[in-house]
């Protein structure tokens, strides 16, 4: 057993962990990143090819919060020399008597965000082999596009060790002991340090219980669809096919996505915003697949050019708050352990702008932006205290 002291704990290296890492090193802290699996790993959050990047949101927090991420992006690929985002627009679809389509619409407009409606009789001549729905409207976000997911991942932790950051992986935090300095144990080693930021994704509460605080989150594992191409290139990144969201009516719940064919050729990714409750220990032991009929009856009537069984079908976890919004505060009776939790789906897009405001959380700054929608307190009635 060693035992070592930093400034900063970061535990688990998902995107939020390795950039709230990455920022500390940057601002000279001596910091170390505990991640439970050997990297890289695909039994969290971050693991895949591609990710959403949008400013297409229904609040104004989440757009502006995109303004600069954009920047900080830009600023991340010219710093490693790499390209980590591809512009694609994000085609929105979706109810036009609903309450989601008018209230993205109106939220660019309001911040002045580059996008273009479609009415139904152009929609075909610019987004061909797709369907708008009856009743539906659509709209393109013009800077959305891909983000390099797994490329991200070690871009950020690679910059983290130049800066003289410390990654340890194949190491499970196992207790935390709170106080004016932090111990953390993992099952090879104890390290302590003055400020701790836990960014566990779905297993934030198994880490939370260490410290008497369970966060009213469920886990979810996604089931990542693949769908092929009936002609080899209709729906190609290359031929700048968009992603999309197709928004549903508000008691349909749940809204489809997809991403342009481009990680696996001829595939196009297109996924149910949700999932089913599990375990992540025992993520594959979930085995509901009620979502797929769900996307194989969207693909029959909506995109004709894809063959509506799944090629291939990937898993990945969501942790979801009850109001989707993120989880960024401090810990209410530990000032000094900072959380990041509760991405619910959308978080990766974030990584720069949650790594820097995580950072300064747990340096005792004020926080460049106004973290109200995302303080624990919003939970007051759910959450649980142990203590
Ligand atoms: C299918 C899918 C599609 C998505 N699409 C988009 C999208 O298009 N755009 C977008 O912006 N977002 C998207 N998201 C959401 C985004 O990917 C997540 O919000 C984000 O990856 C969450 O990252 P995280 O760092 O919180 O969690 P994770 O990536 O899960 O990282 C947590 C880490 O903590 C480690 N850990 C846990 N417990 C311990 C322990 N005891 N000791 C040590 N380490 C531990 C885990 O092993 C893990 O590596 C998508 C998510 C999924 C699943
Ligand atoms: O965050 C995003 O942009 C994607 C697409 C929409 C559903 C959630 N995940």
């Amino acid at each position: 057993m060693s035992s070592q002291d930093y400034d900063c704990i970061v535990i688990g290296a998902g995107v939020h962990g390795s950039f709230t890492a990455y920022n500390l090193a940057k601002k000279n802290r001596r910091t170390i990143l505990l991640e439970q699996f050997v990297l890289p790993h695909s039994r969290g959050s971050s693991h895949g090819q591609t990710r959403v990047i949008r400013k297409a949101y229904e609040q104004d927090y989440y757009t502006q919060m995109m303004e600069e991420c954009y920047q900080l992006w830009f600023q991340l690929e010219k710093e490693a020399n790499v390209k980590l985002y591809r512009r694609t627009g994000l085609l929105v679809m979706g109810p036009e008597r609903g309450v989601s389509f008018p209230a993205i619409k109106s939220t660019l407009q309001r911040n002045k965000i580059p996008m273009m409606t479609l009415q139904r009789k152009e929609f075909s001549q610019h987004i061909p082999n797709v369907n708008l729905t009856p009743g539906h409207e659509a709209l393109v976000d013009m800077s959305a596009g891909v983000l390099y997911a797994d490329r991200t991942l070690k871009t950020v932790q690679d910059l983290f060790q130049k800066l003289g950051g410390v990654i340890k992986d194949g190491q499970k935090v196992i207790d935390i002991t709170p106080g004016s300095v932090v111990t953390v144990t993992t099952t090879s080693g104890v390290y302590r340090a003055k400020s701790l930021v836990i960014t566990a994704g779905p297993w934030a509460n198994t880490l939370l219980s260490y410290t008497g605080l369970q966060l009213p989150l469920q886990v979810l594992k996604i089931n990542v669809c693949y769908w092929r191409e009936k002609v080899p290139g209709f729906y190609n990144i290359q031929q700048h096919f968009p992603c999309f969201i197709q928004l549903e009516p508000e008691e349909a719940r749940n809204d489809i996505y997809g991403l342009p064919s481009n990680e696996y050729p001829g595939l196009m990714k297109i996924c149910y915003h949700s999932g089913f409750e599990t375990d992540p220990d025992e993520r594959d032991r979930q085995t509901d697949r009620g979502d797929i009929d769900i996307l194989q009856r969207y693909i029959t009537s909506c995109f004709p050019g894809l063959v509506p069984t799944p090629a291939i079908v990937e898993s990945c976890m969501y942790t979801v708050t009850p109001d989707h919004h993120f989880v960024l505060d401090n810990h209410p009776t530990h000032s000094n352990i900072v959380i990041g939790a509760g991405f619910s789906g959308h978080g990766f897009k974030f990584g720069p702008i949650v790594g820097k405001l995580l950072c300064e959380l747990s340096q005792g700054e004020v926080p460049s932006y106004d973290l109200a929608p995302f303080r624990i307190r919003r939970f007051q009635a759910l959450s649980k205290s142990a203590l």
